[in-house]
């Protein structure tokens, strides 16, 4: 029956709010500051802070911390609104909320750019201006080198964009000091070095993703062979490397111990997806199951090198 004239008029239909699709559309926003990410990047920005020699009010220490959480966040929000057309095509990445179309890209970008500019400024105002510009160079870095620039130019875009994800133990340290110093740097290296067999692990199984895309990775470009050798050799540089702190004196031998297994691990399984079953091309006739196990191992050895820098920092003093 249609609503009569003369009588009252039908109240419009309001739907009962639905909390589960209110959940889903707040976990929608949540995933474009790719929060698995950042819990890593979150880590190791924490440990920079904790390193330092200033301490900052607790209040303060975590304000720095979130700053960087939200600017990495919002980082991968804008990195995620230009790359919706590459996301869109990847099996790995079309369920995120742009391709899959709800989140509108304008609504994303300026959720970017919001959280981009507010964690720079109270960055800035609350902790120091030193510590506001790496941030706002680390956000620009991932947005502008890695993504815009060099992601779908070339297969070093991972070398050199990669350096985005190295800037979280400087910007701790530079949070607690207000200067940069040996140290961060070195933190910074050992992240550097990291991420191309972090990423180039994965990249062996995902290839079929970033050809479909149109991405140049490096197994796309240079094939699964140069690619697990450039895996082993960039694992042969990171081992040493992980004993630096050690090396130069701040970090004991007990974080030497671990590091040294952390590196030997590593290099075990950067050897294991060199030597995988592959036919000529160096494809692997195993699944991939080395290249899978050596990204998961990435992450054990990322996460564990640096809660060995802060249980040596935090026992020893
Ligand atoms: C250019 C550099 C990097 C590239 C291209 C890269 C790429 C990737 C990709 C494609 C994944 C797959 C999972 C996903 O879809 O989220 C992943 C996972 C991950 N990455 Fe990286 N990554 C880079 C640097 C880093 C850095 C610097 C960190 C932290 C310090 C990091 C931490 C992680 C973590 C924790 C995961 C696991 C997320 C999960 O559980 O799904 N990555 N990375
Ligand atoms: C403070 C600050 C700004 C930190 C930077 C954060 C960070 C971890 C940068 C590393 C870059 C990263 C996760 C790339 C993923 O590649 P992609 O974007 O090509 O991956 P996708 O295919 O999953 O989108």
């Amino acid at each position: 029956m249609s609503a009569t004239k003369g009588g009252s008029a039908p109240l419009p239909f309001v739907p009962a709010p639905d909390t589960a699709a209110d959940l889903s559309e707040v976990g929608d926003w949540i995933a474009l500051l790719k929060p698995r990410v950042m819990t890593l990047v979150v880590f190791t920005g924490a440990i920079g802070l904790l390193l330092a020699p200033a301490r900052l009010h607790p209040v303060l220490a975590l304000t720095a911390i979130l700053c960087i959480a939200v600017g990495a966040g919002a980082a991968g929000a804008i990195n995620m609104w230009y790359d919706r057309d590459i996301d869109l095509v990847m099996r790995r990445t079309a369920g995120r909320p742009i391709p899959a179309g709800r989140i509108a890209p304008e609504a994303a970008l300026g959720f970017g750019a919001t959280l981009a500019v507010a964690s720079v400024i109270v960055m800035g105002l609350a902790i120091n201006w030193v510590a506001g510009a790496i941030l706002a160079l680390s956000i620009g870095f991932y947005v502008f080198v890695y993504t815009m620039w060099l992601k779908r130019r070339t297969p070093q875009n991972i070398v050199i964009g990669g350096a985005a994800g190295a800037f979280p133990p400087v910007l701790g340290w530079a949070a607690a000091t207000g200067h940069v110093g040996l140290e961060p740097l070195v933190l910074f290296a050992i992240v550097f070095f990291w991420t191309p067999p972090h990423f180039w692990s994965l990249s062996l199984w995902a290839h079929g993703d970033y050809q479909r895309a149109g991405v140049p990775m490096l197994p796309v470009v240079a094939g699964a062979r140069e690619t697990r050798r450039q895996i082993l050799l960039y694992t042969v540089l990171l081992a040493p490397l992980g004993l630096a702190p050690w090396a130069l004196g701040f970090a004991g031998p007990g974080y030497a111990v671990v590091a040294a297994a952390l590196g030997a691990g590593f290099l075990w399984h950067a050897v294991a997806v060199w030597r995988d079953r592959q036919d000529e091309s160096g494809r692997s006739l195993t699944g991939d199951a080395p290249a899978k196990r050596a990204f998961r191992f990435s992450l054990i050895y990322l996460a564990v090198l640096f809660a060995a820098l802060a249980a040596d920092r935090l026992l020893l003093g």
